[in-house]
């Protein structure tokens, strides 16, 4: 194995730029590459594909995750392993709530950790936060650009397709949306002492138990194949990478250090070592 490439996710070992767009989709991630100055593939493994580009001169990583947080996982910290600092994820996400319509952004301060992967690494009760700055950059990100917009807590859940156990136990929790992959980034982040956080576009509700009757005027069932949803995502991708700018410009890259940020099993180790 070609000792600069990372074990699972190909990417580099070394040498990516420290702000980085993390979104699902390899072709999103081309599409927000499309976006930067300079933009060129760095590796594309799996679902892992990575781009390095700028963005009104700042460096930037953009790179997919794929569906699911255990594998996303391994990308954070393979990204984390060659230089990544700061962490935004560009998502898509259901509506939970009233009033969030289709296309428009949700801004993550934290996330439950339902991600079916954070569980095996440390206690539940451990929790999942955005980094406030990251919040706050997204916030002024999507107000400078006039993109409609929520704050609230998400709802990440490893299971996408309902099966038999009802989806009610949030009910009357005001979270703002559901997805796959946030919290595992969050956690993720705040064990390496990294910043992170997450802007999420709204495709829909992926069960009908979710859809809302009060909210049926501004989403509807799950469909991330529509017009609506391809524009929350561009408008997304710049609000994301406008933050990250906001970010270098302002924030230091790293969280101040704290007891967590050298979790077990950093750089080489796995389920099978
Ligand atoms: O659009 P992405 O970033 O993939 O996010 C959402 O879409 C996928 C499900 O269709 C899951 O990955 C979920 O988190
Ligand atoms: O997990 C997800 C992702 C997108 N939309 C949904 O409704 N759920």
């Amino acid at each position: 194995m070609p000792q600069h490439l990372s074990p699972v996710t190909r990417v580099p070992r070394t040498g990516l730029p420290p702000y980085a767009v993390v979104v699902g989709d390899p072709a999103r991630a081309a599409d927000v590459a499309m976006l930067l100055d300079g933009a060129a593939e760095v590796s594309y493994h799996r679902e892992y594909r990575v781009f390095r580009g700028s963005w009104r001169g700042v460096p930037m990583t953009v790179a997919s995750h794929g569906v699911g947080a255990p594998g996303a996982v391994l990308l954070f910290r393979e990204l984390a392993d060659a230089g990544v600092r700061t962490f935004l994820r560009l998502g898509t996400a259901g509506a939970m709530r009233p009033g969030i319509g289709d296309g428009e952004l949700v801004i993550a301060e934290a996330a439950v950790r339902d991600d079916g992967v954070t569980q095996q690494l440390l206690p539940p009760e451990y929790p999942a936060v955005s980094a406030p700055e990251a919040v706050f950059a997204l916030l002024r990100a999507a107000r400078a650009a006039g993109v409609p917009h929520h704050r609230g807590f998400v709802w990440t859940r490893a299971a996408f397709q309902p099966g038999l156990i009802p989806l009610n136990a949030y009910d009357g929790a005001g979270l703002a949306a559901i997805e796959m992959e946030l919290s595992a980034l969050l956690v993720t982040a705040s064990l390496r002492g990294l910043v992170a956080g997450g802007v999420l576009v709204v495709d829909g509700v992926n069960a009908d138990e979710l859809v809302d009757e009060r909210a049926s005027f501004s989403t509807g069932g799950y469909d991330p194949h529509r017009e609506v949803v391809a524009r929350g995502v561009e408008r997304g991708a710049v609000v994301a990478l406008e933050a990250l700018r906001l970010l270098a410009e302002e924030c230091p890259a790293e969280r101040a250090h704290h007891p967590g940020s050298a979790p077990p099993g950093r750089a080489s180790g796995g389920n099978a070592t």
